[in-house]
């Protein structure tokens, strides 16, 4: 793919914030009941990317594509870095990038601080993935949308699943066909 003229179009519609996270210590006995040491409840960023550092303490785990059931620990090096892509990134990408759900789970005797560096498309800029990245064996998975629109929904609902409620298209012909019985 050539990104130039798309890449320069985010980043020219981007802003970013940082926010510093401290996860204390789990209550002792640890896993007294089923949140116990839950630092942070599953999710997927709705931004395009967050970059993520942290002191020595781990905790970051995420969920495998496409299994609801699974988590699997980040074991982040010292003085290393994550990237975490969020819905907008994969919106405008058409699904070539996914959007991790993850959280963080404590389980140590440590404190865990994190820095974030949220990066966010500018409220009023579209998402909208650009053509070349949209053909036959990848159909457009979700309608232009602008961040704030987007946003505002999330933080209506709550729901996880926001970007597909909000902006998926379907793609299968069933349902199509049920629309088109609602209609008649
Ligand atoms: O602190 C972490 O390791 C994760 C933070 C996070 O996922 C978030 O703030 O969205
Ligand atoms: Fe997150």
């Amino acid at each position: 793919y050539n990104l130039d003229d798309a890449t320069s179009h985010v980043a020219d519609t981007t802003a970013s914030y940082l926010r510093l996270m401290k996860y204390k210590v789990p209550p002792a006995p640890p896993a007294a009941d089923h949140y116990a040491g839950i630092g942070l409840l599953a999710h997927t960023d709705k931004n395009t990317v967050t970059i993520l550092g942290q002191n020595d303490v781990q905790g970051l785990e995420i969920q495998p594509k496409d299994d609801n059931d699974s988590w699997v620990p980040v074991v982040i090096p010292e003085g290393a870095f994550v990237a975490i892509v969020g819905d907008a990134l994969k919106a405008w990408s058409n699904g070539m990038v996914h959007s991790v759900r993850h959280r963080v789970v404590l389980r140590g005797e440590k404190e865990r601080y994190t820095w974030g560096s949220f990066l966010m498309p500018k409220d009023d800029s579209t998402i909208e993935a650009p053509e070349k990245f949209v053909d036959k064996e990848h159909p457009l998975l979700y309608r232009g949308f602008t961040y704030a629109e987007f946003l505002s929904y999330f933080v209506s609902t709550l729901k996880d699943d926001a970007l597909d409620v909000f902006a998926g298209l379907s793609t299968s012909p069933d349902v199509d066909d049920r629309d088109q019985l609602a209609v008649n």
